[in-house]
């Protein structure tokens, strides 16, 4: 298995859909395709609803968009949908759980050592080294500005970046990641900026990817490993 840090699609930005800005398979579809081309990392389906019809044809449309691009497809929460997409689509398909979640090593357990599986560890290096124990692939922080899409999670500081270098996995930095703040969380050691409203609502989506890839190149992460 490629070691985690060493694993291209866990460095760069990573596009995280939203069922508001994107409210149906047309929008959905369109805005991700855009994204793939330009040069997205990373890709998680989000949507919130109960409704598991629409949440099988979407995410299995994005499973079919993402293998034309190589890029690995990640489903919020839902380790019975991943499981499912996993079987007709493979280890390309992983899942990001929160702490209200599944647990991480069941859901490492029933997809197995090569899925994705990304761990929401707000800015607690105690919840970061328990997520890194039980399997995760990589460890996601935030919120760390002020987001659209979320503006109740709770605020995160930057320096837990550094402070979970030596646990050795990738880090997502989450949480109002646009143009003006990229720099600042690459810089304190986020390999990964994950982002909604700054490329789902943004009218260019091809520029608004284009203009953060850039920002993530052109900024070395300080909080090395
Ligand atoms: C990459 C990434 N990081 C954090 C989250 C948040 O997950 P969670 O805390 O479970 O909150 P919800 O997204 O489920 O509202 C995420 N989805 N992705
Ligand atoms: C799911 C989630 N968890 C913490 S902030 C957030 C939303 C991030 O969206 P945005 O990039 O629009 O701030
Ligand atoms: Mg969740």
């Amino acid at each position: 298995m490629v070691a985690a840090l060493d694993n291209p699609a866990l460095r760069g930005i990573y596009a995280i859909t939203d069922s508001h800005l994107l409210p149906d398979d047309r929008s959905l579809l369109g805005a991700c395709e855009t994204a793939l081309e330009a040069g997205i990392a990373l890709l998680q389906y989000r949507d919130k609803s109960a409704d598991d019809a629409l949440r099988w044809r979407q995410s299995d449309a994005l499973a079919a968009l993402c293998e034309r691009h190589a890029v690995p497809l990640i489903i919020n929460d839902d380790l019975a949908l991943a499981q499912r997409l996993q079987q007709r689509w493979g280890a390309s398909i992983g899942l990001h759980l929160g702490q209200e979640d599944a647990r991480l090593s069941e859901a490492r357990e029933r997809l197995g050592g090569a899925a994705i599986i990304g761990a929401t560890c707000y800015d607690s290096t105690r919840l970061a080294t328990a997520a890194a124990q039980a399997g995760a692939s990589y460890l996601a922080f935030g919120r760390f500005f002020a987001s659209k899409t979320k503006p109740e999670a709770s605020p995160a500081r930057l320096s837990v970046l550094s402070e979970v270098a030596t646990l050795g996995l990738p880090r997502v930095a989450i949480g109002g990641i646009d143009i003006d703040t990229a720099g600042q969380a690459r810089a304190a050691g986020a390999e990964m900026l994950a982002v909604v409203h700054a490329i789902f609502g943004m009218p260019d989506i091809a520029g608004a990817v284009r203009a953060l890839a850039t920002a993530v190149d052109a900024t070395a992460a300080v909080g090395q490993r």
